[in-house]
């Protein structure tokens, strides 16, 4: 799979490529600028046009405990995104899709102009094997991992890294490439950032109360955030 030469230079049929955008899924209880450092590494890293924040309505691996309202998760990340080529959405939720699996193929069937990287830190890789369907994932989308502070073995220890090794391709190769064919991974490497929601937790239980009357769109769907309950229904955008 890897030894195959790269498949020729994609051209929509504006004559143009397709825009690159690096998927980042999260709770962001609340987002940090961990989220929005990586973030802006992996466009730099991967040629990327942009990263979507794709705010989860509820992770089906977290505990609904201590989980903030959407709303309020939603502000946080846009407050984080400022300024940057990150767009936030809460699309999930008007997609009706809870596992990856599901939101992958929805956003590559409801934006076929567009190509997708599904990027994550090197602790979701530890537990990917637990995802739903998620070796169908790995055929679907190209994977980078970010590194994350004590979760180094996690990229040659894991189940999905086992699988995934076959199919690695460096940074620099990734971003010369044509239309992106999966699997590939792409581990990224710079200096690890530490910081993590659990600590701003630890720190701020109350974090969403500076949120609470934040009136927002969504950046992708345009649709207002609305819902300040925990887990909204699917499809109750
Ligand atoms: N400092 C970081 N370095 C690398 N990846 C990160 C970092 N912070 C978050 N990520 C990645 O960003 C994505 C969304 O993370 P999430 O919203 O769960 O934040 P978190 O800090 O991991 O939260 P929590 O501490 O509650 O688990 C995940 O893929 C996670 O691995
Ligand atoms: O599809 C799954 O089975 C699955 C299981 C656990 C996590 N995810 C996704 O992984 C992303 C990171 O979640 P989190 O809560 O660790 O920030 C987010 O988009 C979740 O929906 C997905």
């Amino acid at each position: 799979m890897t030894d195959r030469p790269p498949p020729p230079f994609h051209a929509s049929t504006t004559g143009r490529r397709r825009r690159r955008v690096g998927l980042l899924g999260g709770s962001f209880n609340p987002a940090h600028g961990g989220h929005r450092r990586i973030s802006l590494f992996a466009i730099d890293a991967l040629g990327l046009d942009e990263v979507w924040w794709l705010v989860s309505p509820g992770n089906p691996l977290k505990p609904k405990e201590g989980m903030a309202p959407l709303a309020a998760r939603y502000a946080s990340a846009v407050a984080q995104s400022r300024r940057a080529p990150i767009r936030v959405t809460a699309i999930e939720r008007e997609l009706g899709t809870r596992y990856t699996v599901d939101t992958i193929a929805a956003l590559q069937n409801r934006f076929s102009a567009h190509e997708f990287v599904w990027l994550m830190g090197s602790d979701n890789l530890v537990t990917f094997h637990k995802w739903r369907a998620w070796r169908r994932i790995v055929w679907s989308v190209p994977i980078a991992v970010i590194a994350r502070p004590g979760y180094e073995m996690a990229t040659v220890a894991s189940p999905a890294a086992a699988m995934l090794r076959r199919f690695r391709v460096d940074p620099a190769q990734f971003r010369k490439r044509g239309e992106w064919s999966a699997p590939i991974l792409v581990t990224l490497r710079f200096d690890p950032d530490a910081r993590s929601a659990t600590a701003i937790r630890a720190g701020a239980p109350d974090w969403a109360a500076d949120y609470r009357d934040a009136a927002l769109r969504d950046q992708i769907t345009h649709r207002p955030i609305t819902d300040f309950s925990i887990d909204p229904e699917p499809g109750s955008a």
